[in-house]
């Protein structure tokens, strides 16, 4: 895959919810660059539209106005069906809450996105012990996610997602259910993700002592870009 100067490129963002009677701007017009095998956090106050924003710029959510290129591709664009064979193929996704499911061996957790893209047999096993060696937890390949730690956990739902090798990973509040210690843990490994593995990895979080390992910083407030300032 040819990776173009920005993996993602935003422009004038408008997202607004009602409930009721309300109606509440959230996104009010935000332009973003993101670029490539870095790692970017976007911080602000809670209610400031940070996950919003993560959620249109993943695909997750379709903005009122304004457009998303990802990897060249206009993602508003795209039909339903489209949009989720390209987030498939090139997206990974890891949350606040882990998600994963609580029957599987931290292997099967691995191996099933490998199933839904054809990738089976040896070279599916081969993959998913990888991706699991890479985030030091290959003697947990047999546990199921009740007998994990929270930060074990959430390295599982790491290797979920970079089993995929996908060009994007995004991070809705990463290690904001972890302690300060597996916080440092997860970011580093994000952080790592990126620049080995030329992964374009952006997060939210709420965590400021966080933001050191970020190689950019984003700061939304009351739904605009307020700064934007390189770490590294
Ligand atoms: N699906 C929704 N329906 C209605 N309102 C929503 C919805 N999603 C978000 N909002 C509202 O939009 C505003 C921004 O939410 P968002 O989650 O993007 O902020 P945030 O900066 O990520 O906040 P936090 O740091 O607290 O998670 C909030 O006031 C929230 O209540």
């Amino acid at each position: 895959m040819t990776r173009v100067p920005h993996t993602i490129s935003a422009f004038e963002l408008y997202r607004s919810f009602t409930s009721g009677k309300t109606t509440t701007d959230v996104l009010r017009g935000i332009d973003v660059a993101v670029q490539p095998a870095e790692l970017t956090l976007i911080i602000g106050p809670s209610g400031s539209g940070k996950s919003t924003l993560l959620a249109i710029l993943s695909g997750l959510l379709r903005p009122d106005r304004g457009s998303v290129h990802v990897l060249g591709e206009d993602l508003w664009r795209l039909s339903p069906a489209q949009l989720d064979a390209f987030r498939l193929a090139h997206m990974g996704f890891i949350f606040q809450g882990f998600n994963l499911f609580p029957a599987l061996t931290s292997l099967e957790q691995l191996l099933l996105p490998l199933k839904y893209q054809g990738i089976t047999g040896k070279p599916a096993m081969s993959r998913a012990e990888r991706a699991l060696d890479e985030v030091g937890l290959s003697g947990r390949a047999k546990s199921r996610p009740a007998e994990l730690s929270g930060g074990e956990k959430q390295r599982v739902a790491i290797a979920r997602a970079l089993v995929k090798n996908p060009e994007l990973l995004f991070a809705d509040e990463p290690t904001s259910a972890l302690d300060s210690k597996n916080g440092q843990v997860v970011i580093e490994l994000l952080h790592r993700i990126a620049r080995e593995h030329r992964t374009t990895v952006l997060g939210v979080t709420h965590d400021g002592r966080l933001l050191k390992h970020a190689d950019r910083v984003i700061k939304v407030e009351d739904g605009l870009l307020v700064s934007d300032e390189r770490k590294s």
